[in-house]
């Protein structure tokens, strides 16, 4: 696409100097300027493009989908009615109406449910009605985020109704205020409307929890209440600045740039961020729109989420949710019975690192006892290698090295003492994978990347790919990509993801995509393995010797 020339950039070279506070007065109404034109949807020239076919879509058959919903509508009902009977039956009376969490076959089958009635939604609405139901899902989004910082859904309670009067006093807001915001929900169902004299005609005075609100409770649902605070802090704070964001770094994807940004400080007065560092040689740094959300274009996301602890917390209580409900390589599901994925090119060859097995006894019997066997680079709190070692235990955690920045190995180092015994042994270093390995870690038989790559533009993720290269270097060492997979099929929950990590300056991939950075980073591609399911992919490489040796 045509690069937008730079709108929001103050003029010339102070800005990327650092400019003077009076230099930045004098260009005040310039850059004012710039930014309400440049910032503003425009008419543009259209370019002539050449037509292609229509694709063939089959038709919507909507009788086949709603008899189909039907069906489906009669066996959750008959599941419903079962647990109801079965929850009956028992004599307990506190644990009486206790829910009984769904079974897999009932999760599978509300969702089909749920994605047909979209479905037929969506082919049968005006498509003006569909356009606005859109705005509704901003409002609302805007709606519960908000509720959500006031802790508004803790203060409603689980069973009965509190009065918005009170909700109001104890969230020390306007009981107008809240009323507003409340309907906003009421409309859509997140919350429940009520009066104590019953009269629907009249505008509620009261609010309950719906099906779903209480997920939004941070005092007895912190995780899924994590989640909502991370999609809005992630999610929404940076699709709101997209416009400024392309319009300053160009119609590209998030990539390493030096290019000055300015913002709006408090109270509407404009500030010059210069945001190239001297670590854009080395491509470290890369503006990203969630920074930029977050009024803070010059930082990397981690070191916004650094300033905002709160913030921080509810991201790392809604990752280790994740965690623990991810499948396949990101569940760590590795181990000797090998991953569910399926080999792109061989369906029969399974992934499996119980190779590590054989080698980990060879290498204690000989004179390597001791050498790293595996590097989990960018490792985290070592939940990766916690699962190896407890599935092949043939290999010791003293064969094990676990890198990441330095205050996140204080925090290993800080849970190992504390009585973590997964990691007991295991060797930690603080390392930035922007460099070269260290010798200690070099020739190791494995270097793990797991969840790491997402994270970063095609440029910065060679750059890290390129340095596990050199350290495989003249070995038979392999790299271990295991990572989020951009599926063919475009399905909205993975295109979420990776529109999210379009605003933390990162992207998923698939497989075209993984072998380009294999590729470019010198490295050869000896698996790649999908699982469609788990949204999860493994790509297995080794260093091209071809390449190295020219
Ligand atoms: C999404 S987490 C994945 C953690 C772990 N690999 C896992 O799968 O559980 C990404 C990790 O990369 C680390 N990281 C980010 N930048 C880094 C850098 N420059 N050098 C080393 N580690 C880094 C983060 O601290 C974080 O622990």
């Amino acid at each position: 696409m045509e690069p937008q020339s730079s709108v929001v950039l103050t003029p010339g070279t102070e800005s990327e100097n650092g400019s003077s506070s009076d230099k930045e007065k004098d260009h005040k109404p310039i850059v004012e300027h710039k930014i309400s034109k440049e910032t503003e949807l425009k008419d543009e020239k259209m370019s002539t493009t050449t037509v292609h076919p229509s694709p063939i879509i089959p038709a919507f058959d909507l009788v086949e989908a709603a008899e189909k919903l039907l069906a489906d509508a009669k066996k959750l009902k008959a599941t419903l009615d079962s647990n109801a009977s079965a929850a009956d039956s028992k004599p307990n009376g506190a644990n009486h109406r206790a829910p009984v969490p769904p079974s897999p076959e009932e999760m599978a089958l509300r969702s089909r449910i749920a994605k047909l009635g979209k479905k037929i939604a969506f082919e049968t609405a005006p498509p003006m009605a569909l356009i606005k139901s859109d705005w509704v899902v901003v409002a609302e989004t805007a709606a519960w985020n908000i509720f959500l910082h006031w802790r508004a859904f803790d203060h409603i309670p689980l069973n009965g109704s509190i009065s918005i009067a009170d909700l109001a006093r104890a969230i020390k807001s306007d009981e107008s205020l809240v009323s507003r915001i409340a309907g906003m929900l009421i409309s859509t169902g997140k919350l429940i409307g009520s009066r104590l004299d019953g009269d629907v005609s009249k505008p509620p005075t009261h609010i309950s929890h719906s099906r779903v609100s209480p997920l939004l409770r941070t005092n007895t649902s912190p995780a899924t209440a994590a989640f909502a605070i991370v999609s809005f802090g992630n999610g929404m704070k940076g699709f709101a600045k997209w416009p400024e964001f392309f319009a300053t770094y160009d119609r590209r994807e998030p990539h390493p740039s030096n290019k000055s940004i300015v913002v709006y400080e408090g109270g509407g007065a404009l500030k010059t961020i210069t945001v190239g560092r001297s670590d854009i040689q080395n491509k470290v740094f890369v503006p990203t729109p969630f920074s930029l959300g977050w009024g803070h274009p010059e930082l990397k996301p981690w070191e916004v989420k650094a300033r905002y602890p709160e913030y921080a917390r509810h991201f790392e209580l809604a990752m280790a949710a994740k965690d623990k409900g991810a499948q396949g390589a990101l569940g760590g599901d590795l181990g000797v019975d090998g991953y569910r994925g399926v080999n792109s090119e061989d369906p029969s060859r399974k992934f499996s690192l119980s190779w590590l097995a054989d080698l980990s006894k060879k290498m204690q019997q000989g004179t390597d006892g001791l050498k790293p066997l595996v590097v989990d680079v960018g490792g985290g709190l070592g939940h990766f290698l916690a699962h190896l070692l407890g599935e092949i235990p043939e290999v010791k955690a003293q064969q094990c090295i676990l890198q990441d920045r330095p205050e996140v190995i204080v925090q290993v180092a800080k849970n190992i003492e504390g009585g973590d015994d997964k990691l007991k042994g295991v060797k930690t270093i603080a390392h930035d994978f922007f460099n070269a390995q260290p010798d200690e870690t070099k020739g190791a038989a494995v270097y793990i990347l797991r969840r790491v790559l997402l994270d970063y533009c095609d440029e910065q993720a060679v750059e890290i790919l390129k340095h596990l290269r050199d350290a495989v270097h003249g070995s038979d060492g392999k790299v271990v990509i295991m990572e989020g997979v951009l599926l063919d099929e475009p399905i909205p929950e993975n295109r979420l993801v990776d529109m999210v990590m379009m605003n933390l300056g990162g992207k998923l991939r698939n497989e075209e995509g993984y072998r380009k950075l294999c590729t470019m980073a010198g490295l050869k591609v000896t698996g790649y393995w999908v699982d469609v399911e788990g949204a999860s992919c493994v790509v297995e490489c080794v260093e091209e010797k071809e390449v190295a040796e020219e």
